[in-house]
């Protein structure tokens, strides 16, 4: 594959050697070159070279004009009647919407090429440089890799079935041997004693998962696989330092429990994008992902069973499905681990949805391995969230939800330094749930520790329980003048988990401006140098 530029300030440039680095990746050759230092003319002798590509990234100038390193092919496309003898061609453009021939040299090459009888294999992209230009070029060359992994056949794997295999070498187990409905939340305490890992309040649990066994089954079942055959998947790019995808030989039934992450995946683009070339019309698979796949919240295996004529082969799908990854928890503790949201609710499509961690984690509540306790491959990382250093330091934690869980451990480890005689700072929680007699988490432990005065403010806010919504926020801003007092002379750190960083951080601003008097562009600068200085941590997510 040769990647041309036509290029002022180096932008196509740069994008001419991204993808001529990506090329690697899909075991095809790739370089990037500049269109002023060929003679184009030659452009139709492409073809002499077997399974050859040309891609141009063509920037626009002034009136519609090309770059001045463009110029020449520019006239020799004008001028050429030249038969380009079905060269293999894709163009993206880069320009700018405020001008008025937005794309023009992008839109003139991919017409032209293909007037002068090349064979385009990939539809225009065209970037906006007035501010989406980057996501324009990410989102084009996406699904550009499968459209030309498909269309030159080119397989990045080759799939092997040993032969005179020691069954002792086959891989066969987990990683530790080498918006919603109503939710269900399970409390979940994993024993480390024994272990050597150590953890701070703060930190974070990395579990691995297992995908769940009958639905591994089923995805057996509808590509018509012996899920029990032993395979090798072999990195047909020699320079690259993954020979395999996942540990391999193994089966298709270890790959598919332990190493690939399908069970609650939708299928990413380039899932997608591979396997509707396969089967599917690609604009119906492209115009309906949206809707048909994320907002129905279908996974792999529910769009294999609500689309029939969708029949890869299972070597194929090990290929393109994304390896399962550990998956994190805050830790709710500062003695044993761990809390955990176990996420479980009904989609659009009457599925019910699990989490692959959490569901596994909670089935191993009541499963036991042999009459033994259950185990769980784990690690800890470590997290910048953590308690200051200095017990007198007050501390104000802010968690909707699930965003309690590293609090509960703040809490232990203050209730802790407060019996060993510490002079321990103000202590306060700002909680919200729906409502206080369904999803009010650890009532009892934080009601004990406010009657010991280990927490000394704990403010709930039940947004559910009356006609008026009251969030976090709400109660914040109450208490304006005390947080203001807090942060700002005395020393407190602020902590906020969960989903309300912009809820949390939108009333810090309003304290900063109400009290503090300050505008609302210091606010945020005030903010800010919080952050800085430690003051004010976020472990959020959504
Ligand atoms: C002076 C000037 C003129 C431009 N004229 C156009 C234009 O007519 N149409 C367009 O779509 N983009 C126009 N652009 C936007 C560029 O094509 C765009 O910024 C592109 O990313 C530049 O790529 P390069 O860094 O490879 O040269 C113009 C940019 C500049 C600076």
């Amino acid at each position: 594959m040769v990647v041309f530029y036509g290029s002022q300030t180096g932008t196509a440039e740069e994008f001419c050697g991204r993808l001529a680095k990506d090329a690697q990746r899909y075991g095809m050759s790739g370089m990037s070159a500049d269109l002023e230092e060929y003679d184009m003319s030659e452009l139709p002798r492409l073809v002499e070279i077997d399974n050859s590509l040309a891609v141009f990234c063509m920037a626009t100038y002034g009136e519609g004009d090309p770059t001045d390193n463009a110029q020449d092919f520019y006239d020799w496309m004008q001028e050429t009647n030249g038969e380009l003898n079905r060269v293999n061609f894709a163009v993206f453009g880069l320009g700018n919407k405020t001008y008025e021939h937005f794309n023009a040299m992008g839109k003139y090459t991919d017409k032209r090429l293909e007037e002068l009888g090349g064979r385009r294999i990939y539809d225009l992209g065209m970037g906006d440089d007035d501010g989406t230009l980057e996501e324009d070029f990410v989102s084009w060359k996406e699904p550009f890799w499968p459209a030309v992994c498909e269309h030159f056949r080119v397989e990045q794997y080759e799939l092997v079935f040993p032969t005179d295999i020691n069954m002792n070498k086959v891989y066969t187990g987990e990683m530790g041997r080498l918006k919603t409905g109503d939710r269900h939340l399970t409390h979940l305490e994993l024993d480390i004693s024994g272990s050597q890992i150590r953890y701070d309040s703060g930190d974070h649990v990395a579990v691995y998962p297992i995908n769940d066994v009958s639905i591994v089954n089923r995805i057996g079942q509808i590509l018509d696989a012996d899920l029990d055959t032993v395979i090798s998947l072999n990195n047909l790019e020699k320079e690259s330092n993954k020979k395999h995808p996942f540990p391999c030989p193994t089966t298709y039934r270890t790959a598919l429990t332990h190493y690939l992450s399908w069970p609650s995946t939708s299928p990413t683009p380039r899932t997608r994008t591979s396997c509707s070339n396969c089967c599917l019309s690609v604009s119906l698979c492209q115009g309906l992902y949206q809707s048909w796949v994320l907002d129905s919240q279908r996974n792999i295996l529910a769009v294999l069973e609500d689309m029939p004529s969708l029949h890869p082969t299972i070597d194929h799908l090990c290929e393109l499905l994304p390896r399962l990854q550990a998956r994190y928890y805050s830790i709710a503790s500062s003695g044993d681990i761990c809390a955990v949201v176990v996420v479980e609710f009904q989609t659009s499509t009457g599925r019910s949805f699990k989490g692959v961690a959490t569901n596994w984690l909670k089935n191993k509540l009541v499963v036991t391995d042999n009459g033994h306790k259950a185990t769980v491959p784990m690690y800890v990382r470590k997290s910048q969230f953590q308690l200051p250093f200095k017990a007198s330091n007050p501390v104000v934690m802010i968690g909707p939800g699930t965003g309690i869980a590293p609090f509960m451990g703040f809490l232990q480890e203050r209730g802790w330094m407060k019996e060993q005689g510490k002079d321990v700072g103000e202590t306060i929680l700002y909680f919200g749930c729906r409502h206080r007699y369904q999803d009010f988490m650890y009532q009892q432990e934080l009601v004990e520790f406010e009657k010991v005065g280990v927490l000394t403010q704990l403010n709930v806010a039940f947004s559910r329980d009356q006609e008026e919504k009251v969030y976090v926020q709400h109660l914040l801003k109450k208490n304006n003048e005390h947080l203001w007092k807090l942060i700002h002379t005395d020393n407190a750190h602020i902590y906020i988990c969960g989903d309300a960083r912009n809820m949390a951080q939108n009333a810090f601003y309003g304290t900063a401006e109400e009290v503090g008097g300050l505008t609302h562009t210091q606010a945020v600068a005030y903010i800010k140098k919080l952050m800085t200085k430690g003051c004010y941590s976020q472990d959020v997510w959504s």
